[in-house]
């Protein structure tokens, strides 16, 4: 750092190629990749290095779910199902996911951002007109902070509180108590039926509460609708009281330490002794000073390939990861940040961009190839187009639709495997656009359809990768062969 004389105590300036605000997983990967491109990095973060997804989302989640899950894996199997006597551990869950976000000590990421070579600043980060960064520290001192090339903004996002009467009074769960609680209310109510709703609910029902999962409309509705359908119906027989159609229209909690109560727009009433919002996300975009650079406050960051921010003048601002709604996941935001850091090395070394699509500064598989697994029991795993958007996207397409069953390999790793895959085919191109799988297990299958989905792999060809004998991929064998017979 180019630290100035500093003027009062805590005041300062420095100069860097890159300044990154967020050190989540994805202003950690573009960090990485500017430092590999030989560019100077300076980090500014408020709260934990390692952000939402390590503390409170992705990583706490599946540490808790993980055992929910291996629970039913072994119930699922003849002679293992009679080893599981006991109940769930709860001490031993929460020990377990304490582990996994390290006590929420962010030492040992902080000390990765360092060991990049990066520079890191603890403070609320806000732009300050082009290439311009002020954080403000918790003591009030503020610095500014100068970027020679690029400003990428990876702040992330929050939950979206729903504007129901009562709703803020009554203290709902977020996903921050949804992952860090360390108690397991008796009943609970759960707002929302995407991805966060419905892992919740396989969790806190896991765990041993009385769980109502209330959704405007069918379970998690960006994927196939068999995967909903098959998630309500395990949700149901786990014993989660699963009710659709059905949104709270006040919430009140009279007493601070009581028990909450919904009204519902069907007329009912339910009681629970916590509420949680699983109803979406807001981007932390409200209080980085992007009126200050003629952007919206509050307002999701539009971006090109190379995540860019549109309206920016000047190639300077780039936003990636949640603040740009092209995927909320880690793993795509992460690619971002791979994408978009090699993008800013070459603009600054003044090297010709290789932004067409599928290039090496091309976010392309956000358009065509974003992978999702929910964890929930059975896991639902999707890549690509599902049949409706391909359909609506114009793409002349067919389906083929299989349950698990068909394959050997699915019955021996659970008795009476019960799960389902969709394929979508281009037939124009005669690759796939999409796929789709439920079952247990088939987190760990979805890789192979995603290469084949970025990869655009020919059917023709696809049916030459042959699955292993007798294992759960084998469901591949089964959709290829289905295709081939209809196509003969
Ligand atoms: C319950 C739950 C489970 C999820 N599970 C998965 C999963 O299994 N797999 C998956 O891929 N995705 C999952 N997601 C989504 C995933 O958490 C996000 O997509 C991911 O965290 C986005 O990463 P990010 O770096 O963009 O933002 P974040 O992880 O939110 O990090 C942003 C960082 O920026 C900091 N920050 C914000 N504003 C400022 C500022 N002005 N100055 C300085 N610092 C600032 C924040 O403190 C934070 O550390 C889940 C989400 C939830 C809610
Ligand atoms: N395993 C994973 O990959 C994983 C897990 C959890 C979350 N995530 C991601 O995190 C993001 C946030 O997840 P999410 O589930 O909060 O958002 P979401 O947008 O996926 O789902 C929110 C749901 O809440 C409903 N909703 C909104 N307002 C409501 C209201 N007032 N009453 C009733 N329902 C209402 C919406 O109709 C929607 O179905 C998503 O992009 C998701 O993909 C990923």
């Amino acid at each position: 750092m180019t630290e100035t004389s500093e003027s009062r105590r805590g005041q300062g300036s420095g100069t860097y190629d890159v300044v990154v605000l967020g050190a989540g997983p994805v202003g950690q990967n573009i960090t990485d990749r500017a430092r590999a491109a030989g560019l100077t990095v300076a980090v500014v973060e408020r709260e934990l290095v390692g952000g939402e997804c390590s503390y409170w989302a992705c990583v706490p989640s599946k540490a808790l779910l993980r055992p929910v899950i291996a629970v039913s894996d072994a119930r699922r199997v003849d002679g293992a199902r009679q080893a599981v006597t006991g109940a769930i551990d709860t001490g031993q869950v929460f020990a377990r996911r304490n582990r996994y976000v390290t006590d929420w000590d962010d030492t040992g990421q902080a000390e990765g951002v360092k060991s990049s070579g990066a520079d890191l600043f603890r403070g609320h980060g806000r732009i300050d007109g082009p290439r311009r960064v002020t954080v403000t520290r918790d003591d009030g001192a503020h610095l500014t902070l100068t970027a020679r090339h690029a400003v990428a903004v990876a702040t992330g996002s929050r939950p979206t509180v729903p504007d129901i009467p009562g709703i803020r009074e009554a203290r709902p769960w977020t996903n921050r108590q949804g992952t860090d609680s360390g108690v397991v209310p008796a009943r609970l109510a759960i707002l929302g039926g995407g991805g966060v709703g419905v892992e919740m609910a396989t969790l806190w029902q896991g765990l041993g509460s009385r769980v109502t999962l209330l959704a405007r409309r069918r379970l998690i509705p960006r994927m196939e609708p068999f995967a909903g359908e098959l998630v309500a119906g395990s949700l149901s027989d786990a014993g989660v009281d699963v009710r659709t159609g059905v949104v709270p229209t006040a919430v009140r909690r009279p007493d601070p330490g009581g028990p909450v109560t919904l009204t519902l727009d069907d007329g009912g009433e339910l009681e629970a002794d916590e509420v949680m919002l699983a109803t979406g996300r807001t981007p932390n975009t409200d209080d980085i000073g992007l009126d200050t650079v003629g952007l919206t406050p509050g307002a999701w960051l539009d971006v090109d390939t190379t995540c860019l921010v549109h309206g920016a003048e000047g190639e300077w601002l780039y936003a990636l990861g949640d603040v740009n709604h092209r995927a909320l996941l880690t793993h795509q935001g992460k690619y971002q940040g791979r994408t978009a850091g090699d993008a800013i090395g070459a603009r600054a070394a003044g090297r010709p961009l290789d932004d067409a699509p599928w290039g090496d500064h091309a976010t392309t598989a956000d358009q065509h190839a974003v992978p999702q697994v929910f964890f929930t029991d059975p896991e639902a795993a999707a890549v690509g187009l599902t049949a409706q958007q391909a359909a609506d996207a114009g793409h002349r397409i067919k389906t083929v639709d299989l349950d698990f069953d068909a394959a050997q390999g699915a019955n021996l790793y659970a008795d009476g495997y019960q799960g389902h895959a969709r394929m979508v085919v281009d037939l124009d191109r005669d690759v796939l656009l999409g796929v789709t799988f439920v079952g247990p297990g088939v987190s760990e299958l979805l890789h192979s359809a995603t290469v084949a989905v970025a990869g655009e792999v020919p059917l023709k060809r696809l049916r030459h990768a042959i699955a292993c004998f007798p294992t759960v991929s084998e469901i591949w064998l089964f959709l290829l062969a289905a295709h081939q017979r209809e196509r003969d």
